[in-house]
């Protein structure tokens, strides 16, 4: 092509970006009303369900290059801004910066808003109860090591609802200033993380050396950096944080290590059509009571995806997901039933049916 063909079509790019631009501060004056009105009506800023119709709207009527991947990636980050110009929020995240739950939490806060990395989960619901953060992004579970019991710990004490969940799939690197393997004398990670790689250690021979397991992938990156013969299992964003040279990407050895993620806060979403349900269900050692609650589950025709045991303080307790909105009508009537065994923890758009 003529160099006068390419400067034409860069006018006409250079022409269809100031109308997007223009477009875009015309759609921003009305989400800053929409702001007003909220904050007139006291309603929540963040609606994960009016979000995914206006994508799926888009999709559906899309005839253009754009796929829906492309579609999702660029309104998320729309939609990020537009709820950072009605009012912006900071969201309390398990760090340190550059974690898997930072990753997480930036899919759907994008690159503009405010992020608080907290040591803990437990810091994390703390800063959202108190209010000095709207939102707090904490893992729950990963396909390789199960349900995160800090989270569930923290969904029982405190009234927080779950708004969103976030699936990431995870991959890890071998990051390093060694040139060669040989040279690495030890190796610095999450020891979860360790676990997730262990196969790919044994192959390179990395499964004799000093395994130092530390809080998190990112201080494990930052101290590889420091320490000659040193390597980190880390994030890439981990090893980008500290410029920290990756050897090795995507070691670990399932290709389907995916973390599920929960968005927590202190409202309640409107039904989207297309929800999940989240509760805890406690029984006082009531004999056949599981089965009944099952079963009743079973007749009113609802779809559970995920029932996990789990022990606090002594007691059983059931992590229960399923398909549906607490205004369901036929799941307002088990949680009558039930209401003394139930704690509801947040119905929210679906992502995935399991990790
Ligand atoms: C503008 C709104 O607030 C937020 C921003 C949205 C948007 O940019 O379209 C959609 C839903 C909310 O998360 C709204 O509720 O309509």
């Amino acid at each position: 092509m003529s160099e006068e063909g390419l400067k034409n079509l860069r006018d006409q790019l250079d022409k269809i970006d100031n109308d997007l631009l223009e477009l875009i501060n015309k759609r921003m004056d009305i989400v800053y009303q929409v702001g007003v009105v909220k904050a007139h009506s006291g309603g929540s800023i963040y609606r994960p369900e009016r979000e995914k119709q206006i994508i799926e709207r888009l999709t559906k009527m899309n005839e253009g290059r754009l796929n829906k991947s492309a579609i999702e990636a660029l309104f998320l980050e729309i939609f990020a801004i537009s709820r950072n110009i009605e009012l912006p929020e900071n969201i309390a995240f398990l760090g340190p910066e550059g974690s898997f739950t930072h990753q997480a939490a930036e899919t759907r806060f994008g690159a503009m808003s405010s992020y608080l990395p907290i040591g803990s989960i437990k810091g994390v619901f703390r800063e959202v109860n108190t209010k000095k953060a709207r939102f707090g992004v904490v893992p729950i579970e990963n396909s390789s090591n199960g349900i995160v019991s800090d989270t569930i710990n923290c969904l029982t004490k405190y009234n927080l609802k779950i708004i969103a969940e976030v699936i990431l799939d995870i991959h890890h690197t071998l990051a390093t200033t060694c040139d060669r393997v040989k040279d690495i004398k030890r190796i610095y990670s999450k020891d979860i993380a360790f676990e997730q790689c262990r196969k790919f250690l044994e192959n390179v021979g990395l499964d004799e050396v000093e395994h130092i397991p530390v809080e998190s992938t990112t201080k494990a990156a930052k101290y590889a950096l420091k320490e000659k013969g040193s390597a980190a299992i880390c994030s890439h964003v981990g090893a980008k944080l500290y410029n920290l040279p990756i050897l090795f990407e995507n070691i670990e050895d399932k290709d389907n290590n995916r973390t599920r993620f929960f968005i927590v806060s202190d409202f309640e979403n409107a039904k989207s059509g297309n929800d999940k349900t989240s509760i805890l269900v406690k029984f006082e050692n009531k004999k056949g009571i599981l089965v009944e609650f099952l079963t009743d589950f079973d007749k009113a025709g609802v779809n559970l995806t995920k029932i996990k045991s789990h022990i606090i303080e002594g007691h059983s307790i059931f992590f229960i997901d399923f398909d549906g909105h607490k205004e369901d009508e036929h799941i307002q009537k088990i949680f009558d039933k039930y209401k003394d065994n139930i704690k509801f923890l947040g119905s929210y758009v679906k992502e995935a049916d399991d990790i």
